[in-house]
């Protein structure tokens, strides 16, 4: 692409010396993977400034560099105010407005966006409609899968993302948006049709400085709804009414609005809840009328999921009959208050609770009908939100009967910490096992008939990160060779 006709849509740049004809080959924002012929955009980041790394991408061909000032270099360079936003125009421009053309939905919120997503997926795909996922566990399009570092990509990798989704035929992009991502201008550029707040509880204020900015970063996703290149189509907000934060979100946005929720008079509701082992069943009221729903997701939090999910489909012109047999043939997400079942006599649970409030959710559904008493398993990971883990350790011991503390991805902190940090302020009896595996052991071998074991924290991660090393650790995996071990030699 000419870089002239990448530049038509910036609205002030100045450059150091004439483009003349330059075509430019790719974008790249980091000088690693530089190519010959790209634009070398530099961005200053949270740990590194990509304006240091200009002579590492010119050596590796770049052809031109885009900067917020001015950089030592043979290359021309194009200056604007924000390469945040440049990048993400410029990423946008390059690949033909992907999102302009695909129906996109975006959810946001603490919890629950990964369980949506594929709720989502799995309607649309019910209805015979092509899908693109993007989100914490993998990128999916069009069934084949790519590994992710983020929730939400950078906005290059998103667009590219957007861009072959368009070329494999598909018509809707469902994705979640983290708060870092809004905070650090990851999905500027993209077109959502539909916005869709979950809820917000405490996490994340190692990087948000308090619970307000937490709030306003998410609520960038809704003031940003409809800012767009095509203006053309309407777009929508979907917010849960129960949420404490609602009215806020509500606020934020000039666009259309759809409500959910169970206490609060809302567009889609559920009636007539049962709550049970095996599943939750509800009548679900829509505008578009009532059917009931009969699903295998267990806990109200996950009516709550469905209820958003519903919305986004009806807006998309779903029938309440595919929306239903999604619901209710729904295998769940991996790691997501899944059951492992190796003939033991009590329930084990894995669940990607790390949040105060998802940890309090998930041992309160289990309470709901354990007959013996709880157990879980869980930690706080490193180099992440500090504040949270007294409240982490509060939901465990406020809501089990057994708690046995012990490591999540310490990263480069100390377990020692983490542990001094979630329990200083605990006068209860805990158990303390710092090796994941001995504690899942220790939980699992004192379960009785009737109990219930949560394995929270890790769901559907393959990994246990210390310093830097990612070592294979797999709840679930471990859980049933435990099981197993047990089966075939008990004690
Ligand atoms: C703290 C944080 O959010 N960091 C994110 C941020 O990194 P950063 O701003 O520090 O950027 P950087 O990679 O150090 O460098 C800045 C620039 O210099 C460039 N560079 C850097 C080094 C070099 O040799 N050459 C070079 O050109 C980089 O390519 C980049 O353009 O921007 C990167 C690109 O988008 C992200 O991958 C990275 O996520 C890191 C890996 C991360 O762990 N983030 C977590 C906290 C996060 O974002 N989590 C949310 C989900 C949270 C939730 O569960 O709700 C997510 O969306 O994943
Ligand atoms: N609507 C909800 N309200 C409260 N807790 C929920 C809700 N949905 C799921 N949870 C809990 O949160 C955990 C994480 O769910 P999920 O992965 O869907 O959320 P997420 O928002 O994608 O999280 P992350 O930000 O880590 O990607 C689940 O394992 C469950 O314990
Ligand atoms: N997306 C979350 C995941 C936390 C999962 C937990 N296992 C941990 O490592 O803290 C985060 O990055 O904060
Ligand atoms: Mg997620």
């Amino acid at each position: 692409m000419k870089m002239k006709k990448l530049l038509k849509l910036m609205p002030f740049y100045k450059v150091t010396q004439p483009l003349s004809d330059i075509t430019v080959q790719g974008i790249s924002m980091d000088s690693r993977s530089t190519g010959p012929g790209d634009l070398f955009i530099c961005i200053h980041g949270v740990e590194a400034d990509g304006h240091e790394y200009v002579q590492e991408a010119e050596a590796k061909g770049a052809a031109v560099v885009m900067a917020e000032r001015e950089v030592t270099t043979s290359l021309p360079v194009v200056i604007v105010n924000d390469t945040v936003r440049a990048l993400a125009m410029a990423a946008s421009i390059f690949y033909g407005f992907p999102s302009e053309h695909l129906r996109v939905i975006g959810v946001t919120g603490t919890n629950g966006k990964t369980t949506i997503t594929y709720l989502l997926d799995e309607i649309f795909r019910n209805n015979n409609q092509r899908t693109g996922m993007i989100g914490t566990i993998q990128v999916s399009i069009a069934g084949k899968t790519y590994p992710v570092k983020n929730t939400t990509p950078d906005s290059l990798s998103l667009q590219r993302y957007f861009a072959e989704m368009r070329k494999a035929k598909v018509t809707t992009a469902i994705m979640e948006v983290s708060s870092h991502a809004l905070d650090q201008g990851r999905v500027y550029g993209c077109d959502f049709d539909i916005a869709i707040f979950t809820n917000l509880t405490r996490d994340h204020l190692d990087y948000h400085d308090n619970f307000d900015d937490y709030l306003r970063a998410k609520s960038l996703l809704f003031a940003q709804l409809g800012n767009g290149y095509n203006k053309g189509r309407r777009k929508f907000a979907i917010i849960n009414k129960d949420s404490e934060q609602a009215k806020r979100f509500i606020r934020s946005t000039s666009q259309s609005l759809l409500t959910y929720g169970i206490h609060s008079n809302a567009d889609i509701m559920a009636k007539n809840i049962t709550l049970g082992e095996t599943g939750a069943a509800y009548i679900l009221k829509t505008p578009k009328g009532e059917i009931a729903i009969n699903s295998p997701l267990m806990g109200l939090f996950s009516i709550y999921n469905m209820l958003a999910a519903a919305g986004a489909a009806i807006l998309s012109g779903i029938p309440l009959t595919v929306i239903k047999h999604a619901f209710e043939m729904t295998r769940g997400v991996r790691g997501r208050f899944e059951p492992v079942r190796e003939g033991q006599e009590y329930g084990v649970v894995i669940d990607y609770a790390h949040t105060p409030d998802s940890l309090e959710n998930a041992l309160n559904t289990l309470s709901e009908f354990c007959k013996g008493s709880i157990y879980v398993v869980v930690g706080c990971g490193g180099d992440r939100d500090r504040s949270k883990r007294p409240y982490m350790a509060d939901a465990a011991m406020n809501r089990a009967d057994y708690v046995i503390f012990t490591t999540d991805n310490p990263r480069s902190e100390d377990p020692k910490q983490i542990f001094q940090d979630m329990t200083s302020h605990l006068s209860d009896p805990f158990e303390l096992i710092e090796d994941r595996e001995q504690a899942i052991e220790h939980a699992l071998k004192r379960a009785k008939s009737g109990d219930m074991v949560l394995i929270a924290g890790k769901g559907h991660e393959t990994y246990q990160e210390v310093n830097g090393v990612r070592h294979h650790f797999d709840d679930s995996e471990v859980a049933k060779m435990i099981l197993k071990r047990m089966k075939e030699r008990p004690s």
